[in-house]
């Protein structure tokens, strides 16, 4: 094909495939069969390699990088990535509501989430354009592993607008990989991953972003480190306009009026957590209004507007009674 037609061509298969990813990866509703999608990136691929100066940083061929890394480097997260406190019980929850109700007023909203139970991480983009993605490491500084993220089909490379931002979120294994994955290395007589945490913190450590690529990853967004600055005044306008930018979050989280409401979220997810395709350890609640998050603040470690309400690790007590019954 010479080189106009090319032009033309490549940018229409790029369209197509980064609409058929989102459809199948974000959405999880494909329209097109995978033997389609198959078909169009080994005509990119062709073209990306007929023209070699054609191929752009964003382009859906370019998921799976080169060759493996000697090492990673490391990254300066420039908002700190906090971690959560923990609660266990009503009780705990109930004096978390007390302390914010005492800095911000009885105003207050809360925002719920599943908590993801994989790797905290940070993901630059400019101008649209995925940049750079690092592990949480110790809060201020982690590790760039770029590379393996864009291995993650539900990672835009490219966003709905041309915007610079970071955005926080979860890496994760869903159950059915980590199974899959699990039989494999029985089959070949290696160690087995005891969770699929481990299993996707063990992934995203690959020096060679194929091994990453192979294992399946997933990755739901749920906070921008920078939203102050793009005139977002919550946290719920923000996981809103993540979503429109095209990222993949969380559709289960609900904004709660007070702490009745958001122990009847967590009861609900204690039932139907066993049914999802990934695991969860808890629930994250946080203060949905920005200012308020502002008010109340954070120690060095965490924040004052959020919570992590742990489930009991119910499976371990249940294998050991199934040791101990059968
Ligand atoms: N594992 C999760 O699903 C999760 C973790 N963290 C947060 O938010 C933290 C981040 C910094 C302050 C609030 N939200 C989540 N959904």
């Amino acid at each position: 094909m010479e080189r106009q037609a090319a032009i033309k061509r490549i940018e229409e298969l790029r369209e197509l495939l980064n609409q058929y990813n989102y459809e199948y990866y974000v959405l999880d509703r494909p329209s097109v069969p995978d033997s389609e999608y198959d078909r169009l990136m080994q005509e990119l691929i062709a073209l990306e390699e007929q023209y070699p100066d054609l191929k752009t940083k964003d382009s859906p061929s370019q998921r799976v990088g080169g060759q493996a890394l000697d090492a990673f480097q490391k990254v300066e997260h420039r908002t700190p990535m906090l971690s959560l406190a923990n609660a266990f019980n009503e009780g705990d929850l109930r004096d978390f509501d007390r302390r914010v109700r005492q800095e911000v007023g009885d105003d207050v909203a809360y925002v719920c989430e599943l908590k993801i139970d994989g790797l905290a991480v940070s993901v630059r983009y400019e101008d649209g354009y995925f940049v750079q993605g690092a592990t949480r490491g110790d809060g201020v500084t982690g590790e760039d592993i770029t590379e393996n993220l864009k291995t993650i089909r539900s990672l835009p490379l490219r966003l709905n607008e041309p915007v610079t931002l970071e955005a926080r979120g979860e890496a994760y294994m869903p159950k059915a990989s980590f199974e899959r994955l699990n039989e494999q290395r029985r089959q070949r007589g290696e160690e087995l991953f005891a969770n699929p945490r481990n299993a996707a913190a063990g992934s995203l450590r690959q020096l060679d972003p194929k091994i990453a690529a192979s294992r399946h990853l997933d990755l739901f967004v749920y906070g921008l480190a920078n939203a102050e600055e793009l005139g977002i005044a919550s946290h719920s306008a923000a996981l809103d306009y993540l979503q429109q930018l095209g990222f993949k979050t969380n559709p289960e989280r609900r904004r709660c009026a007070n702490m009745d409401e958001v122990m009847q979220f967590v009861n609900e997810w204690q039932e139907k957590r066993p049914q999802l395709p990934y695991e969860i350890d808890g629930i994250v609640i946080k203060v949905d209004s920005f200012a308020q998050q502002e008010q109340l603040g954070a120690t060095a470690k965490s924040p004052r507007w959020a919570i992590a309400y742990k489930f009991p690790a119910e499976e371990v007590v249940t294998k050991l009674i199934d040791i101990e019954l059968n």
